[in-house]
């Protein structure tokens, strides 16, 4: 790749070594990516095209780049920021190492330009690539946390609502959504943005109700849109293909017109009347047989659901449920949690079984 007809200089020893620091830097980072999209994923087409990336930048990394290297002499090697020594989540270290790649690949793109006539156009065109590499990955990661999550948690407003949604997360949950219905927009684009960096902390995935700008606003993971709520194609526009958009439903017609409308998820219900919804009619648990059938989506079963009544729903056919009171008015949510949880996994091992023995 380096034609040395393409060379407008003579290579200087420190333009060497930039170029040399850096092809190392952004190759290292992309391995980092690549093992995660591998092992952590199992996704063949991202981590293919870290490794696509990591061999065209291995092509640029020639010979005489390599021997400018002079590591003893070279002040950078002691500079550690602090943050590189701490790693809180996966998130983080994926976040951290896209930050590395794109920053080398930039200042390839820069000094590139003038060691090679088509340096600076080929890095500018692979940065390109790892920002959708990185959008891509992103968009994977958090359809799959919406794959994982069997219990979704609608918050309502509590005093100690950052510490009722901590305490289920500790049992396990992974899917929140922020609902609250009549505080101020102030009062809630905060406790939107600290609930997204709570659940991030656990690993677990924040949805905003009703409003798409604060989805935006507090980087969370999706907004879900009532009947009466945006069209799912104008919420899409804005939010893009990597975040979630959930869809409330309670009928086969609305089902059926939010799959069309490209909603990742629909809710469904209101199984039971709930005090939560009151002037909303239950739909029943005729509705959750029909989804347990015609969903190709995942769906939630929400409305009056409670540990009492689980097991009515999951013999129904749910194998998601989304709760409010049951979780947010619990005098132990992380128990609670892990008993949803616990009930949603034994009737998944329960189906499987049956299905292994091909019973119904
Ligand atoms: C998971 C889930 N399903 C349904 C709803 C209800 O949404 P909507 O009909 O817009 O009513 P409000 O929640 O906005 O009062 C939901 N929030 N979540
Ligand atoms: C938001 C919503 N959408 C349909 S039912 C419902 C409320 C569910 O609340 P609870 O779990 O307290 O019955
Ligand atoms: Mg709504």
């Amino acid at each position: 790749m380096t034609d040395k007809q393409n060379r407008t200089l003579p290579a200087q020893p420190a333009l060497c070594r930039i170029l040399d620091a850096n092809l190392d830097r952004s190759r290292e980072g992309l391995r980092i990516i690549e093992e995660w999209c591998r092992f952590g994923l199992n996704n063949a087409d991202l981590a293919g095209e870290c490794k696509q990336l990591r061999q065209e930048l291995a092509a640029w990394h020639v010979a005489e780049l390599r021997s400018a290297r002079d590591t003893p002499a070279d002040p950078g090697t002691e500079l550690t920021h602090p943050q590189e020594e701490q790693r809180s989540s996966i998130q983080q270290l994926l976040e951290a190492n896209f930050c590395r790649v794109e920053e080398a690949l930039r200042v390839l793109e820069e000094y590139g330009k003038i060691y090679d006539r088509n340096m600076g156009a080929a890095f500018k065109q692979m940065r390109y690539r790892v920002y959708t590499l990185e959008s891509n990955l992103l968009a994977y990661r958090r359809y799959q946390q919406l794959l994982r999550s069997q219990l979704y948690l609608v918050t309502s407003p509590r005093d100690n609502l950052m510490g009722v949604v901590e305490a289920a997360l500790q049992g396990g949950l992974t899917l929140v959504q922020y609902r609250d219905k009549n505080s101020d927009d102030g009062v809630k684009l905060a406790n939107a943005r600290k609930l997204c960096e709570l659940c991030h902390r656990y690993d677990a995935l924040l949805i905003v109700n009703d409003r798409v700008d604060f989805a935006i606003a507090a980087d969370a993971d999706g907004v879900h849109l009532g009947q009466g709520d945006w069209p799912v194609a104008e919420a899409r526009k804005l939010l893009g293909p990597g975040r979630i958009i959930g869809r409330s439903t309670t009928n086969g017609e609305e089902m059926q017109r939010a799959i069309e409308e490209g909603a990742d998820y629909i809710g469904v219900g209101p199984v039971y009347h709930t005090p939560t919804k009151p002037d909303k009619q239950a739909a029943g648990l005729d509705y959750v047989r029909y989804a347990a059938d015609k969903s190709p989506i995942p769906w939630f079963a929400i409305g009056g659901i409670d540990i009492n009544n689980l097991d009515e729903v999951l013999n129904a056919g749910a194998q998601r449920v989304a709760a409010v009171r049951a979780i947010m008015e619990a005098e132990q949510p992380t128990l609670v949690t892990q008993f949803f949880i616990s009930q949603l996994i034994r009737m998944e091992s329960l189906k499987a079984q049956k299905a292994l023995h091909g019973k119904n």
